[in-house]
């Protein structure tokens, strides 16, 4: 099975994902990725049929977006004005199967994501993403779109980067009837708070998760709350469908709790936690929040650090269900992007990937 992908943004994410092909080549049974499409604010937009060099492409990452690399390979097209039409148009190109989708997330429109996740479907091309506008301001018109034109959209990355939280939902929690949620679902809001814990100054702890790749282009959307909530929407809506939006999740971010609160907080055994959570009620509505919370040391989610992120499901069969593992990070987040690949190889070449 082989699926020919379109890189939009080339940004921490999606380098990582090219790293990891590197690193993964040839083990990945009988998938075969290549990357014949690509396109970024910083170079534009280039394509090649046969594939483009990987290597290449991690040089003119490397090398401050200078496409020089590129066009040692004459089959190579780069054209360096970029707009959303040239982007839709490599979108539609038809040596393109898969469109990873991974600019920057908007909060409040999902653009330029929503139109070229739209785009990519209409043409019959499935979509992974990271991006979560798209999925938490759109997922039901996007997955209906999907469904009529038969090809699937994935969005694994979109929650809790790489540790594998949305699969669960529609794999091995199936059977139990999950009545809520509380997480920590935001990296570098968590990796903030330790760092105040440890004495570091809150512009210094920012500024390490955006070198770090951790940071939205924004980073007001970690520290004010707005990537929480996304991420409340879209686990909510794919546990249960209701329609949530974004306006019935009451948001507080942690950038008024200072310095002194969590040290208060830790002399008593306490950690403060930026917390997204939702609740199925028996009438089948849905409360939702993000707010922080300072929690007691027998609570499952008090000793999650650092970029580390965690969320506890509520079942009816089993309890309380909690995964933990990396919340944000360049190459983790890559890590979910190929898992959706081989779930997609999966289920549209009905043989089993052994990765
Ligand atoms: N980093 C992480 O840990 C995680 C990230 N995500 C999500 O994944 C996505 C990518 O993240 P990340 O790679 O870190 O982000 P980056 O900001 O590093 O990369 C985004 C890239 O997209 C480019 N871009 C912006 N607008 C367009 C456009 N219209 N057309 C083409 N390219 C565009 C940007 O260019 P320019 O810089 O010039 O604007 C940049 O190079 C985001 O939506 C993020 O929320 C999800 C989980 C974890
Ligand atoms: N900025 C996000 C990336 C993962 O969605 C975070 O820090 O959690």
């Amino acid at each position: 099975m082989a699926f020919r992908l379109a890189l939009i943004g080339f940004g921490g994410v999606n380098q990582g994902l090219v790293e990891l092909l590197k690193i993964k080549h040839g083990k990945l049974g009988g998938l075969d990725l290549s990357i014949t499409a690509l396109a970024d604010l910083r170079f534009g937009v280039v394509s090649n049929p046969k594939g483009l060099d990987l290597d290449a492409l991690l040089e003119t990452a490397a090398n401050g977006f200078s496409i020089d690399a590129l066009r040692k390979d004459p089959n190579t097209q780069i054209c360096e004005e970029i707009n959303l039409n040239s982007t839709l148009e490599l979108i539609a190109s038809d040596f393109v199967d898969v469109v990873v989708e991974a600019t920057f997330t908007d909060p409040h429109t999902g653009e330029p994501a929503l139109s070229h996740c739209h785009a990519a479907l209409k043409h019959g091309k499935h979509v992974v993403t990271t991006n979560k506008g798209p999925i938490a301001l759109a997922h039901s018109s996007l997955a209906r779109l999907a469904a009529e034109q038969c090809v699937q959209l994935k969005y694994e990355g979109a929650v809790m980067s790489g540790t594998p939280v949305i699969r669960q939902i529609d794999t091995t929690l199936r059977g139990c009837e999950v009545n809520g949620f509380a997480g920590i679902l935001n990296g570098t809001s968590n990796f903030v708070l330790d760092r105040l814990a440890q004495g570091q100054d809150f512009d210094a702890a920012v500024r390490e998760a955006q070198v770090l790749g951790y940071a939205e282009a924004n980073p007001a959307a970690d520290l004010e709350g707005a990537d929480v909530q996304l991420k409340v929407v879209i686990l909510a809506n794919t546990l249960w469908n209701t329609g949530l939006t974004r306006a019935d999740v009451p948001c507080r971010g942690i950038s008024l709790l200072t310095s002194q609160d969590i040290r208060t907080a830790q002399s008593v055994g306490r950690n403060w936690k930026l917390i997204g959570s939702a609740t199925r009620h028996a009438d089948g509505s849905v409360s939702a929040s993000v707010e922080p919370r300072e929690l007691s040391a027998d609570h499952p989610l008090h000793s999650i650090s650092g970029v580390t992120n965690a969320v506890t499901f509520d079942t009816d069969v089993l309890g309380n269900v909690t995964i933990s593992g990396p919340g944000a990070g360049r190459r983790e987040t890559a890590f979910a992007i190929l898992s959706d690949l081989i779930e997609l190889a999966e289920q549209t070449g009905k043989y089993e990937v052994r990765a």
